[in-house]
């Protein structure tokens, strides 16, 4: 019998992930309509942000401590004065996260330790947040996490998704993903909401609802033609360049309308064939994508038979740091497809230079 590469670091990493997937559920209820609050960036956070990261972090600390985190957020902006209200509810949540059971014995006992020598104080939680100062880089093993994925679309209702990704040696080796909102089944879209996706490298991809540990396996679709293909984007104009997107979808004989949907669910949506081709063409010539916006999801999708690059085609490098400093843009789609749709890529931006 074969066995699962990196079977304890996806144990606890689906532990995680679940557990700060149901504190973000219950979050958003409260924040749904509120604008969070504006970093220095000018991208919002939420305390739903902030607990996410303190919890995922703990429990990595406990199980790994020689693993470093390469986190989105950190305490800076919380250590102000004026943010003691929203420090308190962190602490507060994050006790309460703590109290509460997850589904499934397993997953629960992973948290054991984590009780037993609990973060109790306001400062035991910031530094927990801060554990995700990571530089990253070729050597060693850093995980990627982005707390709550698509803050926006958190903020608005929308999808958005807890994301957690193993980089060993430069490389990504496990992804996980919790995306709250994000219907079991994609044809029932009423049905039951909330799934977690699962990739280890070499392994494929999966599946699974929030409260069975059974794993379905996923997969991309196979396309007879580009042309009965769907394109998946974001929904902030900002993060990838909408009017590119719709000249490449005429290139390749693409009718059918993009859907447009916040966060990393977009890769977890064309992996299980929900759409088919994701494209995050860069809008500004300065930003570098972030590793934590891409780790787990990138994996997922490839071992889910999809190929995904930037968008001159080349692979995507997680080992240069915070970010994607040598990669422009994102590509994904099916192995048998993405060549051709890196052509129509430059294809379109070559006419905008013009
Ligand atoms: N200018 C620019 N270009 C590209 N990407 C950017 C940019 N600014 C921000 N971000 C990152 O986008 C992340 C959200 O991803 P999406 O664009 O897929 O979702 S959304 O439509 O914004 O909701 C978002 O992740 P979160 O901050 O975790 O929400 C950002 O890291
Ligand atoms: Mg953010
Ligand atoms: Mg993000
Ligand atoms: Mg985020």
């Amino acid at each position: 019998m074969s066995t699962i590469r990196y079977s304890r670091e996806r144990q606890i990493a689906l532990s995680a992930v679940l557990k700060a997937s149901l504190l973000a559920q219950k979050v958003q209820e409260q924040l749904v309509g509120s604008g969070g609050v504006e970093k220095r960036d000018k991208s919002p956070v939420t305390v739903g942000d902030y607990t996410s990261q303190a919890l995922v972090s703990s429990l990595l600390a406990l199980h790994f401590p020689a693993d470093r985190i390469i986190g989105e957020e950190d305490s800076s902006d919380l250590r102000q004065p004026s943010q003691s209200a929203i420090k308190d509810q962190i602490v507060r949540l994050a006790s309460e996260a703590m109290s509460e059971s997850l589904p499934l014995e397993e997953e629960e006992r992973a948290w054991e330790g984590v009780k037993a020598g609990e973060p109790k104080t306001e400062a035991d939680w910031l530094a927990a947040i801060d554990r995700g100062n990571s530089e990253g880089g070729a050597s060693g093993r850093h995980w990627a996490l982005d707390p709550i994925d698509g803050t926006k679309g958190f903020l608005r209702g929308g999808q958005y998704a807890v994301c957690l990704g193993l980089i060993e040696e430069g490389e990504v080796v496990l992804g996980v993903m919790g995306c709250p909102n994000l219907p079991l089944d994609p044809k029932n879209k009423d049905g039951e909401k909330g799934a977690l996706f699962v990739a280890v490298k070499g392994e494929g991809a999966f599946q699974r609802s929030f409260t069975s540990s059974t794993l379905t396996p996923i997969s991309m679709s196979t396309l007879t033609s580009l042309s009965s293909a769907s394109f998946c984007e974001s929904v902030e104009a900002g993060h990838s360049d909408h009017s590119t997107n719709a000249r490449i979808a005429q290139l390749l004989g693409i009718t059918k309308d993009s859907v447009r949907m916040d966060s990393q669910a977009k890769y977890c949506s064309i992996a299980r064939g929900d759409g088919d081709i994701y494209l995050r063409l860069p809008v500004s010539e300065t930003y570098q994508e972030k590793v934590w916006d891409h780790a787990s999801g990138s994996l997922l999708v490839a071992e889910a038979g999809g190929v995904v690059s930037d968008m001159h085609g080349k692979p995507l490098d997680f080992s240069l740091g915070r970010t994607l400093r040598g990669n422009k843009g994102v590509v994904a789609a099916h192995k048998d497809w993405h060549a051709k749709v890196i052509e129509a890529v430059q294809q379109a931006v070559g006419e905008e230079k013009k």
